[in-house]
């Protein structure tokens, strides 16, 4: 299985003084995944986004993109944050002509075009005219028809309409699935991630706490109700429930009698790790990092 993102022992930190963003964040993301990365305010996301798109420098550690450092990667990886910067002054054709020529191996002029069209936008408007979620639409268009092998994208839909939002990560998807592009996207609107991703990354103290497909992560949790003992299962949030606890639960075997087992939703599952900073790491051996030694830069 071959990587699309590889971080090492990853450290950052704004200024002398400030407080680390990343902290010895190691973890591995295998190529063809669409990977939601999600974690409370000020976890790290945009962070890590931009060290893996070359444009922000770590301060501890390694991260390999495709195979690379980041900024030798930057031909094959397309990167949108959260501000899209484009040139207000310059006009929605304009902008995809800039797309052409600064990608002229990879540009696929057809399916940029498609998705500004999608959104009815006048070729001759300027960027300035344009509305937030319009913009996001050119930004989008830029982002793919690079035709990336690698999409980093830092919320992407925060300023979509629902039916824009619906189409365009419709598009996103059948673009990814159909060229096996990997996808790294951060959001906080859990329900978009569930339809989107087969993968999670969930950062928190700097470091991945959860890690892995969607699938195996929820397998290897229960949601429990009951009574009796959890002993041996590592609980992750417990709750008074009627006469008895409801508890989020990693599994170590069976769970005991008395207890009502449900497979958490993935709302669930990241709910229960959010209230619980300091519950174990869990990453699948897919996305455990082969090497752990931290390297200073
Ligand atoms: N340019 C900067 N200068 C100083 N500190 C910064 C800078 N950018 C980010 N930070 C700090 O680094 C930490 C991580 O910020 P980051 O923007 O990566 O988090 P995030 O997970 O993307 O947050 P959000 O969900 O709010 O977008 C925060 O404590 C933030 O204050």
């Amino acid at each position: 299985m071959s990587t699309a993102i590889e971080a090492t022992g990853l450290g950052k930190r704004y200024g002398r003084r400030g407080t680390a963003a990343l902290d010895d964040c190691s973890f591995r993301l295998p190529t063809g995944r669409i990977s939601a990365l999600v974690g409370p305010n000020g976890a790290g996301k945009s962070t890590l986004l931009s060290i893996a798109a070359g444009l922000l420098r770590q301060s501890a550690g390694e991260l390999r993109v495709l195979g690379a450092a980041p900024g030798e990667a930057r031909a094959k990886v397309a990167y949108l944050s959260q501000d899209k910067p484009l040139h207000p002054q310059l006009s929605v054709a304009d902008t995809l002509r800039m797309g052409a020529e600064l990608n002229q191996e990879r540009w696929d002029a057809a399916y940029a075009t498609q998705i500004v069209e999608a959104g009815s936008l006048d070729p001759k408007a300027r960027i300035r005219s344009l509305s937030g979620g319009q913009r996001t639409r050119v930004a989008l268009a830029l982002a793919l028809g690079k035709r990336p092998e690698l999409m980093l994208l830092d919320e992407p839909m925060a300023d979509l309409d629902p039916l824009a939002r619906h189409e365009l990560m419709g598009t996103l998807m059948a673009d990814a699935a159909e060229h096996g592009t990997t996808v790294l996207m951060s959001s906080h609107i859990v329900s978009e991630l569930a339809d989107a991703c087969d993968h999670l990354l969930l950062l928190g103290g700097g470091r991945i706490r959860l890690g892995g497909g969607i699938d195996d992560l929820i397998g290897a949790h229960s949601l429990v109700t009951g009574r009796g003992e959890l002993s041996g299962h590592t609980v992750i949030e417990s709750r008074a429930s009627g006469r008895g606890v409801t508890a989020l639960i990693r599994r170590d075997g069976p769970v005991g009698d008395g207890w009502q087992v449900q497979e958490p939703s993935l709302e669930e599952l990241l709910l229960a790790h959010l209230r619980s900073p300091d519950a174990p790491a869990l990453l699948t051996p897919s996305t455990a990092a082969a090497h752990r030694t931290a390297v200073t830069a």
